[in-house]
C-alpha cells in the first residue's frame, strides 16, 4: 500500500469549531503533532489538547488583527513540499511537514445575509489564510489530507484507525476534490456579491442585494447521471443547488420504480409547482411540461378521478403530482386505471406504498410538505449565453382583478376564473385553460397563435365528452384579436379572465359583451415558454 500517508503532524484552524475537539483529541491519541491558530489553539488547549499556536512554530505573531496568521513559508512549505523531493530545502529552511490540515472558513455568506452587513464587515469576513491553506493542501494531496468539512472528521480518523495512522491515496483526492469545490464556492459567493455593486465603487451604497452580478457565479452538486438527455443520443445529470431547502423534484426522495430520466424530472417539476398552487387536495397531471388535467375534490381521489377525467388520452404515461399525503385509495385508483411515470407526493401512506409496489416500474416519489413558496432564480441557456430571471412567484387574488364586461361573473365564475387562472400559469404560451367548478374542461397549450389554443381547448374538451357551457376560460397573456373570444363564445365558455392591455382591449371588451360573456383583468400575465 505505498499510497498511504502517515499523518503525524496537523493544522487546525476552524471558524466554526463544531466537532473540532473530538477530531483533535482522536489525533492526538493517534501521536499526531497539532498547530492551531489563536481561537482554535485556545479552544484545545482550554480543553488540555496538547498544541502548538502556529505563531510560536513560525516565530511570528499573528498580526493585522488577524488577517495574517498562517501565511508564512514554514506553513505553506510543510503542506506543499514534495515528499521524497523537497526534504533538503526543508531542512536548510527548518520548515517541518504538515501532513493534515483541518479548515473550515470566515463565515462570508452568513455575514451578508445579516440585515445592515456594511461592506466593510464583508470585506473582513473575506478569509485569506484558509482558502490558502486549502488550495496547498488540496494541490499537494498525492501526500497530504485536507478536511473542510466537519462531516469527514469521522471519517479521516476511522480510515487512520484502519490504516496504523496514515489516509489512503482515494480518500486524499476525494477530500482534496472536496476542497475545490468549496473554496469554488466560497470565490464565488464573494465575486457574486462585490459584482452587485454597480456601478463598480467601493460603497454600501452601491450594494443591492436585488442586483444581478456582474458574472454569475453559482455551484451545482451532481445527484445522478441519467441514462440520456432529452433524447437518447443526449448524455445528461441532474445537478442540484445546495442552496435550496424546500419541497421540490431536487429534494425528493424516491421511494421505488425505475431511475428518473431528464423528461421525467423535468415533468415531475412542472406538475409539482403547479400543485402547490392550490389549498385543499388537489391533484396536477402532467403530459409534456404541460398541465393535461388539474382538479380540485373533496379529498385526493376525486381530485386525482376529476384530473383524469380533463384528458385521459394524455393522462396515458403522465406525471401525477397531489399537493396531500397519497392514501391508499388514490394509489389504487391510479394503479388500476392507467399507466403512470411518476407520482409525487408531500407524503406517501405505508398502504399506498405498498398498492404502487405492485407496479414496480412506477416511479414514486416523496417531497415533504411545503409551506414557504420558492424564492430562487429561474435560468434558462440560450446558445452563448443564459438567461437569468426571479422566478414567476406573481399571482393575483379575488381583490386585483377588474370586472371590465357588463355582464358580473357570479360568486362561482370567480372562484373558477382564480382556479383556472392558476393552472394557466402552469401551462406553455399561448396557454388557455377551461375550467368548471374546481377541473379542467380543455387546455390548449404552447400553440403559436391564441385563437388557436382557444380552438383547441374546445376540441379537447368535445373528444373527451366535457361540456363547455358555462365553463370559464384563462389565457396567460391578452387577447391580440377578438377572434379568440369568439371562438371561446362558440365553445361554450360564459366568462374569461386574462390580463388585459392589448391595444385592442376594447374590441376584446365590446365582443364579450356581445356574447355576454363577463370578463375580468388581472393587470399580470403568466407568459411561459
Ligand atoms: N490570515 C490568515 O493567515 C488565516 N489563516 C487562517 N485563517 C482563518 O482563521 C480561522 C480560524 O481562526 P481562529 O483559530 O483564530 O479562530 C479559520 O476560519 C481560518 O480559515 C486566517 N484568516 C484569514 O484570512
Amino acid at each position: 500500500m505505498n499510497n498511504v500517508r502517515p499523518i503525524r503532524r496537523a493544522l487546525l484552524s476552524v471558524s466554526d469549531k463544531t466537532g473540532i475537539l473530538e477530531f483533535a483529541q482522536a489525533l492526538h491519541a493517534q501521536g499526531v503533532e497539532l498547530l492551531s491558530t489563536g481561537g482554535t489553539a485556545k479552544l484545545l488547549a482550554d480543553n488540555n489538547i496538547p498544541v502548538m499556536e502556529v505563531s510560536d512554530y513560525t516565530g511570528h505573531p499573528e498580526i493585522m488583527d488577524g488577517r495574517v496568521k498562517t501565511l508564512h513559508p514554514k506553513i505553506h512549505g510543510g503542506i506543499l513540499a514534495r515528499r521524497g523531493i523537497d526534504e533538503i530545502v526543508m531542512e536548510q529552511n527548518a520548515i517541518k511537514p504538515i501532513d493534515l490540515v483541518a479548515v473550515n472558513l470566515y463565515p462570508f455568506a452568513e455575514t451578508v445575509a445579516k440585515p445592515g452587513c456594511t461592506l466593510a464587515d464583508a470585506v473582513e469576513n473575506i478569509d485569506i489564510g484558509g482558502p490558502t491553506m486549502v488550495r496547498s493542501t488540496a494541490k499537494n494531496h498525492k501526500d497530504t489530507t485536507i478536511v473542510v468539512n466537519a462531516k469527514d472528521y469521522g471519517r479521516v480518523i476511522a480510515e487512520m484507525q484502519a490504516n496504523n495512522g496514515s489516509t489512503t491515496l482515494e480518500t486524499r483526492f476525494d477530500l482534496a476534490i472536496a476542497a475545490f469545490e468549496h473554496t469554488a464556492a466560497y470565490d464565488g459567493m464573494i465575486a457574486n456579491y462585490f459584482g452587485t455593486m454597480v456601478p463598480a465603487h467601493s460603497t454600501d451604497e452601491c450594494h443591492d442585494d436585488s442586483a444581478f452580478p456582474r458574472t454569475f457565479n453559482s455551484q451545482f452538486v451532481k445527484k445522478q447521471d441519467l441514462r440520456y438527455g432529452e433524447n437518447s443520443h443526449q448524455k445528461a445529470a441532474f445537478y442540484v443547488d445546495p442552496q435550496i431547502d424546500e419541497a421540490s423534484v431536487a429534494s425528493a426522495i424516491q421511494l421505488q420504480g425505475k431511475a428518473l430520466s431528464y423528461n421525467n424530472i423535468a415533468d415531475t417539476d412542472s406538475a409539482l409547482e403547479c400543485v402547490k398552487e392550490f389549498e385543499g387536495p388537489a391533484c396536477v397531471i402532467v403530459k409534456h411540461a404541460n398541465p393535461c388535467g388539474v382538479a380540485l375534490g373533496a379529498n385526493l381521489l376525486e381530485a386525482y378521478d376529476r384530473a383524469f377525467k380533463t384528458d385521459p388520452t394524455s393522462a396515458f404515461g403522465g406525471i401525477i403530482a397531489f399537493n396531500q399525503e397519497l392514501d391508499a385509495q388514490t394509489a389504487q385508483a391510479i394503479v388500476d386505471r392507467q399507466f403512470v411515470e411518476v407520482i409525487i407526493a408531500p407524503k406517501v401512506s405505508q398502504a399506498a406504498r405498498d398498492i404502487i409496489a405492485a407496479k414496480a416500474n412506477v416511479r414514486l416519489l416523496e417531497c415533504g410538505e411545503w409551506n414557504t413558496k420558492t424564492t430562487n432564480l429561474d435560468y434558462k441557456r440560450v446558445n452563448g449565453g443564459l438567461l437569468v430571471q426571479d422566478r414567476d412567484q406573481g399571482m393575483v387574488d379575488l381583490a386585483d382583478v377588474k370586472v371590465v364586461s357588463k355582464r358580473q361573473p357570479t360568486p362561482e365564475q370567480l372562484k373558477d376564473l382564480m382556479f383556472c387562472w392558476k393552472v394557466a400559469k402552469f401551462v406553455k404560451s399561448n396557454a388557455i385553460v377551461y375550467a368548471k367548478d374546481g377541473m379542467t374542461i380543455g387546455v390548449g397549450a404552447g400553440q403559436m397563435s391564441r385563437v388557436y389554443s382557444a380552438k383547441i381547448a374546445g376540441i379537447k374538451a368535445a373528444d373527451e365528452g366535457l361540456v363547455v357551457e358555462n365553463s370559464v376560460m384563462a389565457s396567460d397573456a391578452f387577447f391580440p384579436f377578438r377572434d379568440g373570444i369568439d371562438a371561446a363564445a362558440a365553445a361554450g365558455i360564459s366568462c374569461i379572465i386574462q390580463p388585459g392591455g392589448s391595444i385592442r382591449d376594447e374590441e376584446i371588451i365590446a365582443a364579450a359583451d356581445e356574447h355576454g360573456m363577463a370578463m375580468v383583468f388581472t393587470g399580470m400575465r403568466h407568459f411561459r415558454h
